[in-house]
């Protein structure tokens, strides 16, 4: 054991939470802990690494093959000859592998910064043990540090969360961790889960070509977007993949095609590989938080406050470990607040957890944001809502689109905003305008649909018209007519 070793801040985890050295940091001394993530050990945390970027490269592979699958529908004739997945796999892995090791490598060697490639352990009040187990800094692999911080920072992330049948049938699995980097493409693959990560890698593996077969305990797939998009996405699927919803695996096994799975229903199904993506817990065990003081939630969450703030003092928190959203804006958002709080104690800023927008990149790809239809309903709104076709608009017959949706969510009296969802091509993007009429209103509120719809152009003819035809569709209070001529002179009264 090493003798301890102060800085000014220690921070736990190297994704958000490496972007918190930021230059007003650079004058004290820093610590970065972090043990890496992946089957590599990779630094530089979730997203980089088996998170949001390899995850829309394989995502955006493919979407071209499915365009290829697809061109006949304009008179355009093509086959997919092949998919050479080692070369999807390497264009991707040959991208972020070197950003990884050059952060890690930045870390280890910058001036003002100290890298400990282990794991972190509290000990006490702002004093914690790293055991060093990966190689590339500076201290030996499988000696134990010291460390303690005037301020610390949690940042520590989340990992998959695997169901005990799957535990207990020693039965190989991949989880989003690992699946990126398989030698070679199976020709069935069972995906446990119905969530985000579920739906992105069944897109995945069935436009190359792969039998998947989905099971999930509910009776819809991402049921936590507006039931009418999660039920369109939910009929989709069940056209594309082999589904079971409302079904449970109860027993696991080796056998059929590689691994079988009896269901809570009563079916049994089967795959050369099982894919587990049932939801991800934070990482707050094994972190010794109850030497330090720090509490966490039921579900073991890191209890946080507005600013980032833990129950023990001077230890700061942010990102999935502490966070109700698993998201990566979410996660730098935090961090951008965090960053200047630890500076700024006389001027303390706070999450902005307000209008938390996602988009899951699957076929077709899904965004939401605000409150759903029902959400809005049980919070005593009166609600109007307007669900508009992609098909309905000009660019959305040059796509030959017939299943994408655009719906918004507003409250009739007032013509304010609550929400939008989104099931079609290009979602993450075209919801982008709803995203800024709810953050960026004004005194009163967001903006309101009439104000969206009428207070600026719409080119024509771009898929966004059909967020335009959506508004215009909804039925507000006369006085927030959302047809009229918007009058930028009486903006302030709306
Ligand atoms: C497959 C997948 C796809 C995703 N896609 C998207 C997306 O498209 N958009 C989006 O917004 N979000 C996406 N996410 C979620 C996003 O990746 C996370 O919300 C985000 O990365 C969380 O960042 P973080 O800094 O909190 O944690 P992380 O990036 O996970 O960083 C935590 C770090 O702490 C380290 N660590 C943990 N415990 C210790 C310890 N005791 N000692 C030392 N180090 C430790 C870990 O090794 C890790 O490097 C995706 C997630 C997954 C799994
Ligand atoms: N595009 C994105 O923003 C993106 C992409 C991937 C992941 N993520 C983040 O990562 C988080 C984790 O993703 P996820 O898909 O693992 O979780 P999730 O919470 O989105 O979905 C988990 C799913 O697994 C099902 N499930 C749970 N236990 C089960 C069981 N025993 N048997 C069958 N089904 C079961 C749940 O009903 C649910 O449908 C997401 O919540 C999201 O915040 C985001």
């Amino acid at each position: 054991m090493s003798d301890s070793t102060h800085y000014d801040l220690v921070i736990i985890g190297s994704g958000s939470g490496n972007s918190l050295v930021t230059p007003e940091l650079e004058s004290g001394r820093t610590a970065v802990v972090d043990r890496g993530v992946g089957s590599t050990d990779a630094f530089g945390g979730t997203c980089l690494n088996v998170g949001c970027i390899p995850t829309k490269m394989f995502v955006y592979a493919a979407d071209v093959a499915r365009t290829v699958v697809d061109a006949g529908r304009f008179g355009v004739d093509a086959t997919l000859d092949g998919v050479r997945w080692r070369d999807i796999r390497d264009r991707v892995f040959g991208r972020i592998d070197p950003i990884s090791e050059g952060g890690r490598d930045y870390r280890v060697e910058a001036d003002h910064t100290e890298a400990y490639l282990g794991h972190a352990r509290f000990v006490g009040d702002r004093e914690l043990e790293v055991e060093i187990t990966q190689p590339g800094g500076h201290h030996e692999v499988g000696s134990v540090q010291r460390i303690t911080g005037d301020q610390v920072v949690i940042a520590t992330g989340s990992r998959p969360r695997i169901p005990q049948p799957v535990l207990d049938s020693g039965v190989p699995f991949h989880t989003s961790d690992s699946i990126m980097r398989i030698e070679e493409l199976p020709g069935s693959i069972v995906v446990v889960g119905g969530g985000v990560i579920a739906a992105e890698f069944a897109h995945v593996f069935s436009a190359l070509g792969v039998r998947v077969t989905v099971v999930t305990r509910t009776e819809r797939l991402l049921r936590v977007m507006d039931q009418e998009i999660s039920q369109a996405f939910t009929d989709l699927a069940r056209g594309r993949w082999h589904l079971h919803t409302g079904a449970r695996p109860t027993a696991v096994r080796r056998g059929g095609e590689g691994v079988e799975l009896d269901l809570a229903d009563g079916t049994t199904v089967s795959g050369e590989l099982l894919l587990v993506a049932t939801g991800r817990v934070p990482n707050s065990e094994d972190l010794g938080l109850e030497a330090a003081g720090v509490r966490v939630h039921g579900d073991g969450r890191i209890e946080v406050d507005e600013h980032g703030r833990t129950t023990a003092p001077g230890v700061w928190t942010l990102g999935d470990v502490s966070s109700e959203y698993q998201l990566k804006h979410v996660a730098n958002q935090e961090a951008r607040v965090v960053a200047h709080n630890l500076t700024h104690p006389g001027d303390l800023r706070s999450f902005d957890h307000r209008y938390v927008p996602s988009a899951v990149f699957s076929d077709p790809q899904l965004a939401m944001v605000g409150l759903t239809e029902d959400q809005a309903r049980a919070k005593g709104y009166e609600v109007t809502a307007k669900t508009q076709r992609y098909g309905d608009v000009a660019y959305g017959w040059a796509m030959e689109d017939s299943t994408g949706l655009f719906k918004v969510v507003a409250d009739r009296r007032t013509g304010h905003l609550l929400g939008a969802h989104v099931m079609g091509p290009h979602a993450s993007s075209l919801i982008q305008p709803v995203i800024q009429a709810l953050s960026l209103g004004g005194p009163t509120g967001p903006l309101t649909a009439a104000q969206l719809a009428r207070g600026q152009y719409w080119i024509h003819p771009a898929l966004a018209e059909v967020l335009e035809n959506a508004l215009l569709g909804l039925e507000v209070a006369p006085h927030h007519d959302v047809t009229a001529d918007y009058d930028p002179e009486g903006a302030a009264d709306a």
